[in-house]
């Protein structure tokens, strides 16, 4: 796989105002993404995400560590590096307000001294792929957040880069246009082989479009891994057995020796169980003492655990705990 971004022992301080104390944003940042990749870049508010991608697309200069960008050093050749990027921050701030949304593109696409024709040919490819044609000659001051939301992702593909830094590209979009801006980015890291980081406090779109996370607390990074590994890292082994019959005494005493954690509650007509395996191969043990008396199991519900919990578990620092537990 090829590295296309290597981000090794960033630091970055800010000096508060009037003051001379330092707020450590980025204490020690690295990692690696490999090109074609979408990954996330997380974190709770203040952990350093913004910092760290600034520093990434040159608008901040790190006190110490590096950033390359495909092979080349981001502060050794600047503007050579930093074509190989381009971000969508808050603010949407890559775009003409006072242009269409034709003109921003055949801008944006001139202005890589491509010729009139083969401007017009990706202006129009682009408009059809994000389904802008309708609003072609509208003024980007008259879009919606989410059209204006899509043009500067398209005017992002125009700039040829091959990473793509995007902070919150969900932030304030309606349901449809949030799953719309997904399927594109997804496909411009299949179809286009281009590299995508994406911020943002939405798990939903996390889990949904992202191989990777990156997760950063307190300036530091806290876990890099595949989103499935992390799912599978935190997978809950709770479940809720529903049982036809009440158990006897004996099962009783039974469930309480072997599973000492586990819930009974006994019905009239039905008992549940509600238990927290720490292993799922106890499941067997706990099937035998049912089976003992021949106690009719009506179903088995497993609890979900989503990317959200999953994060905010390792925010709070409960990713060591998870690796014990499930080696
Ligand atoms: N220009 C600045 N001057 C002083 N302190 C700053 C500046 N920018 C950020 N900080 C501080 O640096 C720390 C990291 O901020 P940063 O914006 O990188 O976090 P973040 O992870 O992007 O947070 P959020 O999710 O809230 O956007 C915070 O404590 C923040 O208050």
């Amino acid at each position: 796989m090829e590295t296309i971004i290597e981000v090794q022992n960033l630091k970055k301080s800010y000096r508060k105002r009037k003051s001379k104390e330092y707020i450590h944003a980025v204490t020690d940042v690295s990692f690696k993404v490999n090109r074609g990749e979408i990954v996330g870049l997380l974190g709770p508010n203040g952990a350093g995400k913004t910092t760290t991608i600034k520093m990434i697309c040159g608008l901040l200069i790190p006190d110490s560590g590096t950033i390359t960008i495909n092979g080349i050093n981001n502060q050794e050749k600047r503007l050579k590096a930093l074509r190989h990027i381009s971000a969508v921050l808050e603010g949407n701030r890559n775009l003409y307000w006072r242009l269409t949304v034709r003109e921003n593109l055949e801008y944006f696409a001139g202005n890589r001294g491509a010729s009139k024709k083969e401007v017009t040919r990706q202006v129009d490819e682009l408009l059809e792929k994000f389904r802008l044609q309708e609003k072609a000659s509208e003024l980007v001051n008259r879009l919606s957040r989410g059209m204006q939301q899509k043009l500067a992702i398209a005017v992002a593909m125009l700039a040829d880069s091959d990473v793509i830094l995007l902070d919150e590209p969900t932030l304030g979009l309606d349901v449809e246009t949030s799953y719309e801006v997904r399927d594109l980015l997804r496909s411009i890291a299949t179809d286009y082989n281009r590299t995508i980081i994406i911020s943002s406090h939405d798990m939903d779109v996390i889990q949904d479009i992202c191989e990777r996370t990156v997760i950063i607390n307190g300036g530091k990074i806290v876990t890099d891994d595949r989103v499935e590994n992390l799912l599978r890292l935190f997978e809950v082994r709770a479940y809720t057995i529903t049982l036809g019959e009440q158990l006897s005494d004996k099962q009783q005493k039974l469930l309480n020796l072997m599973f000492p954690e586990a819930e009974y509650k006994a019905d009239t007509i039905q008992s549940t169980v509600e238990v927290d395996l720490e292993k799922s191969e106890a499941i067997y043990d706990l099937f035998d003492i049912f089976k003992q008396e021949e106690t009719p199991v009506e179903s088995i519900d497993r609890k979900s655990i989503n990317f959200e919990q999953i994060f905010m578990k390792i925010v709070k620092g409960e990713m060591d705990d998870a690796r014990v537990q499930s080696s």
